[in-house]
């Protein structure tokens, strides 16, 4: 890519015109970059702390410096006491000293004396070992009897036993921890030569971004990767510099480049790598210097659109903007980079090997990497794919661990084995595993249990996942709320062997509106039915097939099908927020989300939101737990103020 005119670069980098396999885009990356010298710095002991050592470090002295007493006793000569014992104890002269820390003896020890010696008390000359003072007895005021024979040597630390002057006592590449501290103290070192850490310019770029703090204008998005990024270079070993979010503007956005990378050695940015209206910074990159962009577009997912660049040998990344997608790419492929240049070694990769319980479709073509939460299972861990996709911030920051589907493969299927890659140091196994429907009353819930300090892992899979998840002895508890249409009851037709049902709360369904909406404000369920379906310009809000609201939804609309209907979001939260920004006038919701976003609410009917319980697992202490706090009144209160009813 050397030598094309600017127009030329952004007219090819505007698409992605070679899709790299991650592993060759890896090997690219890194021989643009490498072998490199470190920098390096002198860093104070006080600041070395997390510092990687740049040089290997020698002993200037000895340590100890001199020979030294490792008890209270009496310095002596071990040929003075041959054969001493209770019954034949040994009358030594004391000489005149006594010998503390920090005391340079005066006296030699001599044939037939001993010389009283503190812990840490430098040796006199001539002695050879020390009693203990447990093993003597004041004879008069100038002698002591030993009744323990010696060997030459006990009781003695030597100089230079600990560390010898000349000796490496820290390697090159040490991570400096408090006990690193501890020995180059010891040696006297003040100051120690370390690996300069990496100054990394950090800046999101798009118009709708906005910093955490400020107010949130419609259609704008919290900056998560800003932030992000930026504690995961620190983590890393790298010195972050955030420059914030800029604005998709060709001018500003250059300049802004072109100073962080003047003032930095790496430049990181995330979002417009994509094709797109606003997808710049790619084609600014090809002006910032040689060789240029190394990869746009890698055959992974999360990650495709990643874009590395080598700019006059500095690195500069474009990380997608979809949060999983920059938190996956950038501890995939960037931190092994950030890890080299800080100097630091590469972080360790543990596997475990999980079954998975469900079949994983994937992307052929690309390398699919599945974030999953591990639970355990009746026959070993189970990994659960958790992922909510690319674009949540949760997918990668509450995952476990992630496994991977190979680029030729269309799917996982249901019940694989797979290597799980730890996101953590170990696989973290919950106290209590609750997997299904969510609901916020399940939060307050779970609050007095997390305080008794028991893990707790929730996943909401929805109630029919959860009951699965139940019956293959996944989780402790499944939360449901599932209306049988034949019965009219809720949950229990659903338990099969070896559930039992722990009865939970009723959440009020009802219709959500804006409350200036004279088409729905004070009138009955009824009424209110006939005046959104008698407009054809209300417009409704559905709910996902499978979802208990969906089966009350299609009782109250019996064969109507107005519009709308057909949209389907997956949570209570969503329908309300269509309603609350007026991309829908109307929607079924539970009453607490209503109220949560000052929406008018005209209730409908109690659903009830119980607990799958697998009987075997009702013995476990978080279980009892669990049950406790269900009871408690402390729980009952919290649910009756969030608007809930408990049973
Ligand atoms: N037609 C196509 N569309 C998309 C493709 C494609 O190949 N063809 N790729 C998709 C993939 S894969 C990804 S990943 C995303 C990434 O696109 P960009 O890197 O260009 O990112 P943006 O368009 O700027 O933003 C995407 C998304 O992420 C949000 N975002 C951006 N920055 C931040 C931030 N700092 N903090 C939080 N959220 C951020 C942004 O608001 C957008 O919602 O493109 C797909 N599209
Ligand atoms: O590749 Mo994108 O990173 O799937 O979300």
């Amino acid at each position: 890519m050397n030598d094309q005119s600017p127009s030329k670069a952004a007219t090819d980098q505007q698409q992605f015109l070679t899709v790299l396999s991650r592993e060759d885009a890896i090997a690219r990356f890194d021989a643009a970059l490498f072998p490199r010298p470190l920098q390096r710095e002198s860093a104070p002991l006080a600041t070395a702390l997390r510092r990687v050592l740049a040089a290997d470090i020698l002993a200037p002295i000895d340590v100890p410096p001199f020979d030294r007493s490792a008890v209270d006793g009496f310095a002596v000569r071990a040929a003075d006491l041959k054969d001493a014992s209770d019954a034949s104890p040994r009358i030594l002269q004391l000489n005149d000293e006594v010998i503390h820390c920090g005391v340079l003896p005066k006296a030699t020890v001599t044939g037939g004396t001993a010389t009283p010696i503190a812990t840490g008390g430098p040796l006199p000359r001539g002695a050879d070992a020390v009693v203990m003072v447990e093993h003597t007895a004041p004879a008069d005021r100038t002698s002591i009897e030993v009744r323990r024979s010696a060997i030459p040597g006990q009781f003695i630390s030597g100089a230079g036993s600990d560390m010898a002057r000349g000796e490496t006592v820290l390697r090159e590449g040490t991570l400096v921890g408090s006990r690193e501290i501890g020995m180059l103290a010891a040696c006297g070192i003040a100051e120690v030569e370390v690996v300069r850490r990496p100054r990394v310019a950090v800046l999101s770029t798009g118009d709708e971004l906005v910093q955490p703090g400020d107010v949130l204008p419609p259609a704008g998005i919290y900056d998560a990767n800003g932030p992000i990024v930026t504690a995961a270079v620190e983590e890393n070993g790298g010195e972050a510099d955030f420059l914030g979010a800029i604005p998709d503007d060709a001018e500003k956005l250059e300049a802004a480049m072109r100073k962080a990378l003047a003032e930095s050695d790496m430049l990181i940015l995330s979002g417009g790598t994509s094709k797109g209206a606003g997808d710049l910074t790619h084609q600014l990159i090809a002006r910032l210097g040689s060789p240029g962009i190394i990869a746009h577009g890698v055959a992974l997912k999360p990650g495709k659109p990643l874009c590395l660049a080598v700019c006059d040998g500095k690195p500069v990344i474009v990380l997608p903007g979809f949060p999983t997608s920059a938190m996956f790419t950038f501890h995939d492929i960037i931190v092994p980079v950030l890890r080299r240049l800080a100097g630091l070694p590469e972080t360790s990769e543990e596997h475990v090997s999980a079954r998975v319980p469900l079949r994983v479709a994937s992307e052929l073509g690309r390398d699919e990497f599945v974030m999953v939460s591990l639970m355990e299972g009746a026959d070993g861990l189970v990994a659960y794919p958790s992922g909510k996709g690319s674009g949540a911030v949760t997918s990668f920051a509450q995952a476990d661990g992630f496994l991977r589907i190979e680029a030729l493969a269309d799917h996982l299927p249901k019940d694989s084995k797979a290597e799980v890659r730890l996101l953590t140091p170990s696989v973290r196994i919950p106290d209590l595993a609750v997997i299904g429907s969510h609901c916020v009353g399940l939060d307050i819930l779970l609050t007095p249990l997390v305080r008794q300090r028991l893990t707790v892992r929730t996943m909401a899979v929805g109630s029919l996942g959860g009951l699965a998840a139940a019956k293959r002895g996944e989780c402790d508890l499944a939360p449901i709320h599932l209306l049988d249409p034949k019965t009219a009851d809720y949950n229990t037709p659903f338990l099969s062997e070896g559930l039992e049902l722990v009865p939970g709360w009723k959440r009020m369904q009802g219709i959500v509106f804006r409350p200036d909406d004279s088409r729905f404000a004070g009138k009955s369920v009824e009424a209110a039915l006939s005046s959104a379906l008698a407009d054809h310009d209300c417009l409704m809000v559905g709910r996902n097939q499978g979802s208990g609201t969906r089966i009350l939804i299609d009782r109250l609309l019996k064969d109507a099908r107005p519009d709308g209907y057909w949209n389907q979001p997956k949570s209570h939260a969503a329908v309300a927020a269509a309603v609350a920004q007026r991309r829908a006038d109307w929607g079924i919701a539970i009453g607490p989300v209503a109220e949560r976003l000052g929406l008018g609410f005209i209730p409908v009917t109690e659903e009830h939101y119980d607990f799958a319980l697998v009987s075997d697992r009702r013995g476990r202490p978080a279980v009892s737990a669990f049950l406790e706090a269900l009871a408690s009144n402390e729980v009952r209160d919290a649910l009756k103020a969030a608007g809930f009813t408990p049973s």
